[in-house]
């Protein structure tokens, strides 16, 4: 392990990825990839989830492709250093923000969208420049063994690996320094890999889970939001992190949302929810047996029906579901979905907030007012109002959680920036010595109060317009009179002498 972290280092170092051209040329690459290969990637998808193309293509590669895209047209915008505001000190200095790569940056994966969340990130990491280590989740293995055998087929070898593994691996991975470790799983193990990053003191990218809950206020349509959360609840046989976990509604709303599900599921899916091609498995035996204990002791309305061998639970819904039970004790990530009666929405916000933050919060209403205070009196990673799953979509959005649903955010250039390292950067010239006496020993009042006027004095429009006339005007002379540099020097000192008496006798 430590030799092959070595070796991407070594890439690293070699400064290859550093190029714009480069990284274009490895994105570029990447798409041909996902193009190229875009059968055998959903092949196993299928595998792993019992996925059908459609949706894998839908939910997964679609997600990547639009990245790269996003990448390829930007990139060469946000590689370049952004010139900032400068003071009267540094006025005639060079001051910009440079990103830059981070170096090796380790990116463990999870199993439920076992491509893009492995991808995606890796998208971003290339685009700041990086090297990259990737580790996809051991429990969709066919995904992890197709994106091993296909990156270096089409990426630089040295700079993006894939190491894969289970626990064991990833332990003694974890072990090894990094400059960056984006994880995306449950937050249990989110902690093991934040304190082995601590280690090293290197930042970390948390995406981890939680339980997104879904209030659905009396004033709306209730055929749309149920259709949508009928979409969003059992896409992924309900094991998606942003999937509303669970209903908040008033006692009345309930047996309407109970038959319009149904009804939904029943569309959607056919009579015959089994033979559907548009309805996945769960993804092993352990996730199986932990989501049926989540129904023990409920009231189920519909659903229910399970069969161990292909790993199959019905889209089921509970209701009148008491908050103290299982089912609302841990993320369910899994296709049931319980119904928690509220008295109104001040109880649905207290109840929010009685918990831990949910990576996602969903909201429907005709009343615009209402979704803005949900928003304004709760936190959650994002927020989609009227809809659920969508701010995923968005890659002006930054995607992640806060608190114990994670931390920092990724798409697009939100991407690039948790991958880059925001260098501030000052270039001084090693002439007008004349001015940094000011801040050499010996210090004195008169010294002091230059300094308090050099980098306190802030400047309306109109008299930022006569300064900087002036100086252009300083400017002009000294190209003119390129050999009387005293005499501009002292143009400047009873510039900023005049400038100086007034700003003292004012602030007097
Ligand atoms: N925020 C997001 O974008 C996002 C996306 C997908 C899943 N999730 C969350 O992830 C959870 C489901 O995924 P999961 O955690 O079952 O995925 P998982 O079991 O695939 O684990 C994720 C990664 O952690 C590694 N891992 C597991 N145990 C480890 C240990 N003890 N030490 C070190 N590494 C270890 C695995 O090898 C894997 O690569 C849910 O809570 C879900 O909400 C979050
Ligand atoms: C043909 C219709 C396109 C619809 C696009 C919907 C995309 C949904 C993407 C869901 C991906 C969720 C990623 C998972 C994150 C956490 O698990």
């Amino acid at each position: 392990m430590e030799r092959e972290v070595q070796r991407v280092r070594q890439a690293f170092l070699s400064g290859r990825s550093r190029s714009l051209r480069f990284r274009l040329q490895q994105l570029e690459a990447l798409r041909r990839m996902v193009q190229e290969r875009e059968k055998d990637i959903l092949a196993a998808i299928a595998a792993d989830l019992c996925k059908s193309e459609f949706n894998a293509y839908s939910q997964e590669v679609i997600t990547v492709l639009g990245e790269i895209d996003f990448m390829l047209e930007n990139l060469p915008e946000w590689v370049t250093a952004k010139p900032v505001k400068k003071n009267l000190l540094t006025m005639l200095d060079e001051a910009y923000i440079q990103p830059q790569p981070l170096g090796v940056v380790l990116i463990i994966g999870a199993w439920n969208y076992p491509f893009v969340l492995s991808i995606q990130p890796l998208i971003g990491a290339i685009a700041a420049g990086n090297a990259v280590i990737i580790k996809p989740s051991e429990l969709s293995e066919n995904t992890a063994k197709i994106v091993a055998k296909l990156l270096p087929q089409y990426l630089d070898q040295d700079l993006y690996i894939v190491i894969n593994g289970g626990v064991e691996e990833t332990t003694e991975l974890l072990k090894q320094r990094f400059d960056h470790v984006f994880y995306t799983g449950n937050t249990a193990v989110g902690k093991i890999v934040m304190e082995a990053a601590a280690k090293h003191l290197t930042p970390v990218t948390l995406e981890l889970g939680g339980k997104s809950p879904c209030y659905i206020d009396k004033d709306c349509d209730l055929d749309i939001v149920c259709r949508r959360i009928t979409w969003g609840k059992y896409m992924n046989c309900g094991q998606t992190c942003i999937a509303p976990d669970y209903i908040l509604c008033e006692a009345s709303l309930q047996s309407q949302i109970v038959w319009k599900i149904k009804e939904t599921v029943k569309e959607f899916y056919g009579e015959n929810i089994k033979e559907s091609p548009d309805y996945e498995r769960i993804i092993n035996l352990r996730h199986f047996k932990r989501i049926l204990s989540l129904l023990e002791g409920q009231k189920i309305a519909f659903g229910g029906e399970t069969d161990e061998a292909t790993r199959y639970i019905a889209p089921t819904v509970l209701t009148d579901v008491d908050p103290k039970t299982k089912v609302m004790q841990e993320e369910i990530f899994g296709p049931i979905l319980p119904i928690v009666p509220v008295k109104n929405v001040d109880e649905a916000i207290d109840f929010i907030n009685e918990r831990e933050k949910p990576l996602a919060l969903y909201v429907f209403s005709h009343n615009h007012k209402l979704i803005k205070r949900m928003i304004a009196e709760t936190s959650s990673g994002g927020v989609t109002g009227n809809d659920v799953i969508m701010h995923f979509t968005l890659n002006s959005l930054p995607f992640g959680g806060v608190g114990s649903s994670g931390m920092g955010a990724y798409h697009g250039k939100h991407s690039f920036d948790t991958f880059s390292h925001q260098r501030p950067c000052l270039l001084k010239s090693l002439k007008r010595e004349g001015a940094n006496k000011l801040r050499y020993p010996p210090n004195s009042q008169s010294k002091v109060d230059w300094g308090k006027f050099f980098l306190l004095k802030r400047f309306n429009k109109e008299k930022y317009g006569l300064l900087l006339l002036t100086f252009l005007g300083i400017v002009a002379a000294v190209l003119v009179k390129k050999y009387q540099a005293v005499l501009r020097r002292k143009a400047l000192l009873i510039f900023l002498v005049v400038h100086r008496l007034r700003w003292s006798s004012k602030q007097r």
